[in-house]
């Protein structure tokens, strides 16, 4: 009888992938956070090195790309202010999910959630606004010999926190002028700085940007997937087409608006997390060291962890 080949064989590929997936639920579990958890706080190092290859191979780019301004409106009306649209979107979607009665298990997820995002906000809080005074990411700048320099004497306020600069920094020389004093400080924060138009210089400088963007982020997309998963997701989506198409086609604007913002949040949601990605890619690709990019996204890690064990 000629030998039996085994059609069942699997592909070398295949092989690799369930190598892989073991080593992810092996990750996931050391982490005690689900593997949907631990794929999405995996991307942002994929993001932050693609960030750095543009950066490299194409550096012509920040000088002619719209969004390596720092007042691109994205940046200024929207990160900036990323807090607020981060807690805005996650209210509406809250409130649509309290109000949709296909979501099973809703008392208990909806409880969670608001917890999370409590531990999450006070994070955020203490690690980019304030904690008990300066903020912990101007912290780690003063610690690691940072301070804010070149404060001109018509700038000054509380001078008791401020000495006079008797040197120059060759890196900050052009923003000096001879004539006048010029005063440094290691109390005061980056915001007092920049309200002075001081240079927060010389410390290690954690992203702000890469905390608030990754953490938020890793939030609105755990919640979502709380509450639906990607059959009832494409169902929903599906759905918010049809209606759309409807409103649109007889001219309904106040009723399409109503229906985005009440029954489809996750709409806002999926686009404010687009969006969050877009400026974290464009923080990673022109602003910062790699270094400081990767210690604002340790901080989100941690911030996140956290929650997760919520
Ligand atoms: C719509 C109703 C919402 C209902 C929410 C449902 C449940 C709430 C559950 C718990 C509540 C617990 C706490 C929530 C309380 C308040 C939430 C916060 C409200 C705000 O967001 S107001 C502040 C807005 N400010 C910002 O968003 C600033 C964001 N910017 C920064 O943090 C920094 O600029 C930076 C870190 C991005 C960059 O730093 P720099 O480079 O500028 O130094
Ligand atoms: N994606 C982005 N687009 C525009 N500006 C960005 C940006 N990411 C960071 N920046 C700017 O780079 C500086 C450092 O940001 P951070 O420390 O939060 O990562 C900040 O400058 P300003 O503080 O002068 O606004 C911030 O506005």
């Amino acid at each position: 009888m000629p030998p039996v080949t085994n059609i069942t064989q699997t592909h070398p590929i295949a092989g690799h992938l369930d190598m892989v997936n073991k080593r992810l639920n092996d990750i996931a579990r050391r982490l005690k956070i689900n593997k949907l958890e631990l794929l999405i706080m995996l991307t942002y190092p994929v993001i932050i090195i693609l960030g750095q290859l543009i950066w490299l191979v194409a550096p012509a780019e920040s000088s002619m790309n719209y969004f390596t301004s720092k007042k691109n409106i994205f940046n200024v009306y929207f990160v900036k202010q990323g807090w607020f649209w981060t807690t805005m979107v996650f209210g509406l979607f809250l409130f649509s999910v309290m109000r949709d009665s296909t979501v099973v298990r809703k008392q208990h997820g909806v409880i969670s959630c608001v917890k999370k995002f409590a531990l999450i906000t006070t994070c955020w809080f203490f690690f980019s606004q304030w904690f008990l005074g300066m903020p912990i990411m101007d912290r780690i700048f003063v610690l690691t010999g940072g301070s804010c320099y070149n404060v001109s004497a018509e700038k000054l306020k509380n001078s008791e926190y401020f000495k006079l600069m008797d040197f120059t920094i060759e890196d900050l020389a052009e923003f000096t002028n001879q004539d006048n004093d010029y005063y440094y400080s290691s109390s005061i924060s980056s915001r007092q700085c920049k309200s002075m138009r001081g240079r927060w210089y010389g410390g290690h400088d954690p992203s702000g940007h890469v905390f608030l963007l990754s953490l938020s982020t890793t939030f609105l997309m755990t919640q979502l997937f709380e509450f639906y998963n990607s059959i009832t997701l494409r169902k929903k989506l599906r759905q918010f087409k049809i209606d759309t198409e409807n409103h649109l086609k007889n001219r309904e604007f106040v009723p399409f608006l109503k229906s985005l913002f009440l029954d489809y949040p996750i709409v806002l949601l999926l686009m404010l997390v687009g969006l969050w990605l877009w400026m974290l890619l464009n923080t990673t690709i022109y602003f910062h060291s790699l270094l400081e990019n990767l210690a604002g996204l340790f901080f989100s890690y941690l911030a996140s962890l956290l929650s997760f064990q919520i």
